[in-house]
């Protein structure tokens, strides 16, 4: 990605966004708004993320066939539940038509060392939500906040059956790094298996984003990212890429739009 123009980072990012609104006091006004601008002058997002209670929502408002895929959280934010409540959140979601899901994994379980408890929970919730149905694992990687645990838990990811691993919540002080995601990238290429990767909260600029498709390109090679292999968990970053796309100064809009 090193030559790439900001308007082919901006294209590239744009087939690659998963449009998030998380936010807490999210409603139905706010998920017309985000079916409505997931759906660009310049091509779909990948996919919109959004709490379950939304996901029937969204997939009335989207319809059956959209290319715009519903991606929704479970063990969301914490990564406290018990793995049957997951699991019944899980084909909840799938039943409203999510396409997607993104698993917390008991990360403080992890950091007092229980491997098990995440091993469990992402074969169970893989269980439940079979392919086609994409499952990202989010490892919330500013609280593992160590190296190793990092490329520990993205191996403990990978073995147990995620499609992806994500770095973070977006509800914690410290999201998506770069040097987590070089972590990241790094046991995906080690473990020679075909997952995904997702860097996620705190991602506003197109430039921001062509650090992270640089890195990937890096560590994968410069074809490597795709909706299938890699997307960006952003609520902040569709402004900047269509300001871009517009010929709009880059870093001027991604708040306002
Ligand atoms: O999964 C995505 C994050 O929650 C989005 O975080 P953000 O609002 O900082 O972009």
């Amino acid at each position: 990605m090193n030559e790439a123009t900001p308007r082919l980072v901006a294209a590239k990012a744009l087939s690659l966004l998963d449009l998030t609104d998380l936010s807490d006091d999210c409603d139905a006004a706010a998920i017309e708004t985000l079916c409505r601008q997931a759906n660009t002058p310049f091509g779909p997002t990948a996919a919109i993320c959004i709490w379950p209670r939304f996901v029937a929502l969204a997939r009335e408002l989207l319809g059956a066939g959209s290319a715009i895929r519903i991606a929704t959280v479970v063990n969301f934010p914490s990564g406290d539940l018990p793995v049957d409540a997951v699991i019944a959140e899980t084909r909840q979601a799938i039943a409203d038509g999510a396409d997607e899901i993104d698993l917390v994994i008991p990360y403080k379980a992890l950091i007092a060392g229980n491997e098990d408890a995440v091993r469990q929970m992402i074969r169970a919730v893989r269980e439940a939500c079979p392919p086609p149905v994409t499952l990202k694992t989010i490892l919330e990687t500013g609280e593992l906040k160590d190296r190793d645990l990092i490329r520990n838990a993205s191996h403990l990811a990978i073995s147990s059956g995620t499609d992806f691993i994500k770095t973070s919540t977006g509800k914690v002080a410290v999201n998506a790094t770069l040097e987590a995601a070089d972590i990241m990238l790094n046991a995906i290429r080690e473990s020679g298996r075909n997952v995904g990767f997702k860097p996620a909260g705190g991602v506003r600029t197109v430039g921001e984003a062509a650090l992270y498709l640089n890195l990937a390109a890096t560590i994968h090679g410069p074809d490597w990212a795709m909706p299938s292999t890699f997307r960006f968990g952003a609520s902040g970053l569709l402004g900047d890429i269509v300001a871009v796309l517009e010929g709009r100064e880059s870093g001027t809009q991604s708040a306002a739009y």
